[in-house]
């Protein structure tokens, strides 16, 4: 994707979240959560819920509370560009979770918030649906509409870096 749809500043809670899975949406005021208790009671099996909490890194949106209702729902994962707290559960819990930052102060609990439509996470649009991507280097958005040419573009460079890997395999020093 010409470089593009990378998080900004999303990083993985834990060593080894992976996750892959279509964005659920939610906007809300930073430092609040009570958009993502309501997007709970609707996100389906495997869908990765997508948070723009203003990039607030005062107040944590989720913990080892919220992240235990994500695995019991089977949600594909968590990408907040927000923060998170009880982070040494969270590695427990096995649910992949990326965030912008974490802290130890709980969310306000008020609201507003929207659910679904259009938000961005790390300066990168995200819409309902799109493809979300993230392991130990970070978080990808792949828009809906792109995803079969980005998968075959993607497969294209599997085999082109086996081939640099076996050409490097083959160097020997000089001298
Ligand atoms: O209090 C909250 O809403 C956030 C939290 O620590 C948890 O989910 O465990
Ligand atoms: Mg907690």
């Amino acid at each position: 994707m010409d470089r593009f749809g990378v998080a900004d500043g999303i990083r993985p809670l834990w060593p080894g979240a992976v996750l892959s899975g279509p964005a659920f949406t939610v906007w809300t005021r930073p430092g609040d959560n009570k958009g993502l208790h309501a997007a709970f009671e609707t996100i389906r099996r495997g869908e990765v819920l997508v948070v723009n909490g203003g990039g607030d890194e005062t107040r944590a949106l989720i913990g080892e509370l919220v992240v235990q209702k994500a695995r019991a729902l089977e949600i594909g994962g968590i990408v907040l560009d927000g923060a998170a707290r009880d982070v040494t559960e969270l590695a427990g819990l096995g649910v992949p979770v990326f965030a912008r930052a974490v802290t130890p102060a709980g969310p306000w609990k008020t609201g507003p918030y929207r659910i679904g439509g259009t938000i961005a996470v790390g300066g990168v649009p995200v819409n309902q649906g799109d493809w979300v991507l993230g392991d130990d280097d970070g978080v990808a958005i792949v828009p809906a509409d792109q995803v079969d040419h980005v998968v075959q573009t993607a497969n294209e460079l599997i085999e082109g870096e086996a081939q640099r890997r076996a050409a490097n395999q083959k160097l020997v020093p000089r001298g």
